[in-house]
């Protein structure tokens, strides 16, 4: 996706106290991302705000924040010895040096490497960047992670999530259509099936599918949000905490998973290992269909 540089405009703020850039297209999207966890916490598009952030967030500069578009990395979930869903989400990150003049305006890029605070959880050197690119009605947010060892220091792996949190009117009357026919392990019952048609909430869900080929497509009353990702990102994650375990969440309202629902693109089954010098790049996009 190509930035959109018609007028666009960054700066910097704050929310809770987190330091934030905020990139604004000429025609009023904008996406605000904050410098702890490189997390988006807002999208706006078409006068909407797309992604849900809990009101009971906790901004402390050292947990995750709950909404947005969180990064799972160097671990998914509890699959290995680390934090869950690693440490990317409690650290601050910097800004990266711009690569390109015309990429200022509508893009950000944040960068995390290897500390004496990473080296404690992992031993990885690593450098893992992440980009938001603001275009006309879609967002796109793209991981890039560098094994910066020695050719001594030998390989490693990680596995990694975009962990989205769409913002949805009732997930109750949600469709999640484009997932038909993937396998999919259900992490609830432990159990293995392929989808038939779309996919509904009628309670706690949570499920690791093979990524489709094509688009999945978000309907939600009159609104629609098309979600794609990258063929290096093999797995999609779909959750919804439901009205018990949502309940049993501090930092979410008793109510607030009518209200969100998580389209993760991910790398879960298939760790990606990186020799010394080498990259790998994931992202996932997410554009505004024309409402029905
Ligand atoms: O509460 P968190 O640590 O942010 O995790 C929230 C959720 O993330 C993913 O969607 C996993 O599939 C779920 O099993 C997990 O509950």
């Amino acid at each position: 996706m190509r930035p959109d540089p018609a007028v666009a405009t960054r700066c910097l703020e704050s929310l809770q106290g987190q330091p934030c850039i905020r990139l604004t297209t000429a025609q009023g999207d904008s996406a605000l991302v904050a410098l702890h966890g490189a997390q988006v916490l807002s999208w706006v598009a078409g006068g909407r705000e797309r992604l849900y952030l809990s009101p009971k967030a906790v901004f402390d500069g050292r947990s995750a924040i709950r909404g947005g578009i969180p990064l799972c990395f160097p671990q998914f979930n509890q699959r290995g010895p680390l934090p869950k869903h690693g440490f990317a989400r409690n650290l601050g990150w910097r800004p990266a040096p711009a690569s390109k003049e015309g990429d200022r305006q509508s893009s950000v890029c944040l960068e995390l490497t290897d500390s004496d605070t990473t080296r404690a959880w992992w031993p990885a050197r690593f450098t893992a960047q992440l980009t938001v690119v603001l275009g006309a009605g879609s967002l796109r947010v793209q991981l890039v992670v560098h094994n910066t060892g020695n050719t001594d220091d030998g390989a490693w792996d990680f596995t990694t999530a975009l962990h989205t949190y769409l913002r949805v009117e009732d997930v109750g009357r949600a469709r999640l259509g484009g997932l038909d026919g993937c396998a999919r392990w259900d992490a609830l019952a432990d159990a293995r099936g392929v989808q038939q048609g779309p996919v509904m909430f009628l309670g706690e869900y949570d499920r690791v599918f093979s990524a489709p080929a094509g688009a999945i497509h978000l309907h939600d009353g009159a609104l629609g949000l098309q979600i794609t990702q990258s063929a290096s990102l093999s797995n999609t994650v779909v959750w919804n905490p439901g009205g018990a375990l949502c309940a049993r969440l501090a930092d979410l309202p008793t109510d607030g998973y009518r209200s969100m629902l998580c389209v993760e693109a991910a790398q879960i089954d298939r760790p990606t290992t990186l020799a010394p010098g080498q990259q790998w790049q994931g992202w996932q996009e997410l554009r505004v269909l024309p409402a029905r």
